[in-house]
């Protein structure tokens, strides 16, 4: 295989029955996937069909009932992420990786200011510089469209939208070479929505961006990726280009879901 065609992230068999659950019922099961270098993907599917849990697996934050995760790092050796050690997942997490949450402030320190949650990031990376790491924070809140000037800003005084720019600017800044998101637009208004989102679709086409993207919404996955993943109760019911799942949904709850909403 070429470098171009191998995948970065291969998943295989991946199920999860969480150990509190009730019944017999896995909140994943037999999750196949491959992720290229450059494509966004979506995992979409009601509330409860797994997505989290998914995307927690792929992440390391969850240890798989069963099945593996493997990740292609900048060296081209092949990690097994449930393998590592917890420092070994916390070095790529924090170097290779981002992570967006669906609550920024999970995602963000509050209590230092937005210039440092930046810098953050390209300190763990070895950038010690001052002025470097200045211009790298006010460079990144320029490009995530939040006022430089509020640089030394607690993350405490943004409203809910700037603070998921300001995460965004945070795992973007050291260039990962995969970026999970989990719900990233959701719980924002409406119109704020909107404007990260062609935010989001701006990086991920400049960036030539790989990630994988969680949503509920099919307005997102049409907007942000290549292609989508079905899931309901836990598995993945359909999967291909976006555009041929959402104007051509082969599987009966596929064509539920989209008739179900008025897409744009
Ligand atoms: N910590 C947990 N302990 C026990 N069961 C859980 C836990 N987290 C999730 N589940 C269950 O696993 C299933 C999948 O949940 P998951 O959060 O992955 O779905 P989801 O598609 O991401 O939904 P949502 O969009 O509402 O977050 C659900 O039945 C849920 O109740």
């Amino acid at each position: 295989m070429t470098e171009t065609t191998q995948p970065l992230l291969r998943v295989r068999g991946l199920s999860h029955r969480f150990p509190s659950a009730r019944d017999e019922r896995y909140a994943v099961q037999d999750a196949d996937l491959d992720l290229f270098p450059g494509e966004v993907v979506a995992i979409v599917g009601e509330s409860g069909s797994g997505k989290s849990t998914l995307l927690n697996c792929i992440a390391g934050r969850i240890a798989p009932t069963r099945g593996a995760v493997h990740y292609r790092d900048a060296d081209e050796r092949w990690l097994d992420v449930h393998a590592l050690t917890e420092r070994q997942q916390r070095v790529l997490a924090r170097t290779e990786w981002g992570f967006v949450e669906q609550n920024a402030s999970d995602g963000l320190r509050l209590d230092v200011s937005a210039g440092a949650n930046i810098g953050e990031r390209l300190m763990g990376q070895g950038e010690r510089h001052y002025g470097r790491l200045r211009a790298s924070a006010e460079r990144w809140m320029a490009r995530v469209e939040l006022d430089t000037s509020r640089i030394d800003d607690s993350p405490r005084a943004f409203s809910g939208g700037m603070r998921q720019r300001l995460q965004i600017a945070r795992n973007l800044v050291t260039r990962p070479r995969l970026v999970l998101l989990d719900e990233p637009t959701s719980g924002l208004d409406v119109s704020v929505q909107a404007r990260l989102l062609d935010l989001m679709r701006q990086l991920t086409t400049r960036m030539n961006l790989c990630a994988l993207i969680v949503t509920h919404d099919l307005g997102v996955a049409r907007l942000l990726a290549q292609r989508t993943l079905v899931m309901r109760h836990g598995r993945v019911v359909e999967q291909g280009l976006t555009d041929r799942v959402l104007d051509d949904p082969q599987h009966p709850y596929t064509q539920l879901l989209v008739s179900s909403v008025v897409m744009p």
